[in-house]
């Protein structure tokens, strides 16, 4: 399997060099030459098997055989025994045909887990059989961090540097990230906004010359293909349980960097039958508004009561616009450096194509901490801002009621206090591997939003 970049000036990779790698040079960002395709009957042949099995046949052929079978096989035991619940992946219905697949039982309480707990095993295989040492670097918005350090701190041959916006992630999610201890740990606060902390991500991947010659970077983030890989499976395990393949499904994604509905996209593509797939965005809703106006135009970055999805550039909407624009990687370049200028519009085949396939909703605050009273109101249970606002979205865009209809349940509910109590409801218990976690020390260094400030902050602790 080889990989080629969005941007087309980059030579292809295997799948190790995308795993220990971000962008590409040329600033795209890496996907798979040629997408694997899977039968009916093989998909239906999966279903029943436990979650990291089913993960060992959807992940196989994008490995393609660098990694031992055996190795892969032991790695996603090992990667999914932390969850708590035994289905990894637990559905749970909310109404007739209405389902939420609850993707936090993972130890950061996030769906990042799912890729992060394996993308930090991966890595510490490759780097210790090769004795290798890297410097990790990623932005959060609050989730992905501290599944980041979680995957990761336990590799002697990573350093870890998270950069979240300064005051705009929520208290649990900092403090998840900030009383993480271990040499190998460096968190910055940027005075700024995600944005800011993904450009600065970026522009550190584009020019490395700041690292001692024996490092590289490797990124956490969605752009890292490994993550999106990984975030494939759960769209297959769920429709599985819902009776697929012979049954299509839908899903409603709420969306920030694009990575987690990408993976929906690509398991549509690789033979799952999906019917919809639903953008569910906050106020930060640039890719609502192209799906339902076709204006692609940076807004002011807004904070919100889901600040997990409080980005406007979205990464991974980038892998999207290669196969929208057929590959035609120069036509890519040129949208996607243009929005930093002028705002962008697709042509209007191109645009008819993505209201073909995605349909789109931006839900603010008040309507977020509606949805949470009503979905508690109805089924006593309590969902957090971000899978509210998937809910919402799906209720609002389904076009087929007998389709079943599965909102990702992204994180769970005690990393959002302010959402829960403005939706006049309690404050759930921290589960209990979190219960002193409000007492712990707190460790990170406040930079101000500049590319220097990071990488001579990096330089001096490397
Ligand atoms: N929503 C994310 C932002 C980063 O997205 P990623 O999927 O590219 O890691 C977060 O919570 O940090």
């Amino acid at each position: 399997m080889k990989y080629i970049s969005t941007r087309g000036k980059a030579p292809a990779c295997n799948f190790e060099q995308v795993l220990l790698t971000g962008l590409a040079p040329d600033g795209g960002l890496y996907v798979p030459e040629s997408l694997p395709r899977f039968s009916e009957s093989e998909i239906a042949s999966w279903a029943g098997l436990p979650y990291d099995q089913l993960a060992f046949r959807v992940i196989k052929p994008f490995i393609d055989g660098e990694i031992p079978d055996d190795v892969l096989q032991r790695i996603l035991s090992e990667s999914y025994q932390t969850f708590t619940h035994k289905a990894v992946a637990p559905l749970r219905q909310l109404d007739a045909n209405e389902w939420v697949l609850e993707l936090y039982c993972g130890p950061t309480l996030a769906f990042k887990d799912f890729a992060l707990q394996l993308l930090g095993r991966l890595l510490d295989y490759v780097l210790t059989r090769d004795n290798k040492k890297v410097a990790v670097l990623g932005a959060t918005s609050g989730d992905t961090g501290s599944a980041a350090l979680e995957g990761c701190r336990h590799c002697e041959n990573i350093d870890l540097f998270i950069l979240h916006p300064y005051q705009r992630v929520s208290e649990v999610q900092r403090r998840q990230m900030t009383t993480i201890a271990g040499d190998n740990v460096h968190n910055i606060a940027v005075r700024g906004n995600f944005d800011d902390c993904q450009r600065i991500v970026k522009a550190a991947f584009g020019d490395q010359s700041f690292l001692p010659s024996d490092r590289q970077l490797v990124a956490v983030n969605s752009i890292n293909w490994a993550r999106i890989m990984a975030q494939i499976v759960y769209y297959f395990y769920a429709s599985l349980n819902l009776g697929g393949p012979l049954r299509p499904v839908s899903f409603s994604v709420p969306t920030g960097n694009f990575g987690d509905i990408y993976a929906g996209y690509l398991a549509r593509s690789m033979g799952l039958p999906v019917n919809q797939l639903i953008i569910a965005t906050n106020r930060n809703d640039i890719l609502h508004r192209l799906i339902s106006d076709n204006e692609y135009s940076l807004g002011s970055l807004e904070h919100t009561l889901s600040p997990s999805m409080d980005i406007m550039v979205s990464s991974n909407f980038e892998r999207y616009l290669f196969d929208l624009f057929d590959r035609d990687a120069e036509a890519v370049t040129e949208f996607v450096t243009g929005l930093g200028h002028t705002p962008q519009k697709l042509k209007p085949d191109q645009w008819l194509r993505a209201r073909e396939l995605f349909s789109s909703l931006g839900v603010d605050d008040d309507t977020t901490c509606k949805v949470i009273g009503q979905v508690y109101a109805d089924t006593e249970f309590l969902i957090d801002p971000h899978t509210a606002i998937g809910v919402h979205a799906a209720r609002v865009c389904n076009k087929d009621s007998s389709v079943p209809m599965v909102t990702l349940a992204t994180a769970h509910p005690v990393k959002f206090a302010d959402a829960v109590e403005k939706a006049g409801l309690q404050y759930p218990d921290l589960p209990e591997h979190l219960q002193d976690l409000l007492e712990r020390d707190e460790r990170y260094d406040v930079l101000d939003n500049d590319i220097t400030a990071v990488t001579d902050f990096m330089q001096s602790r490397l």
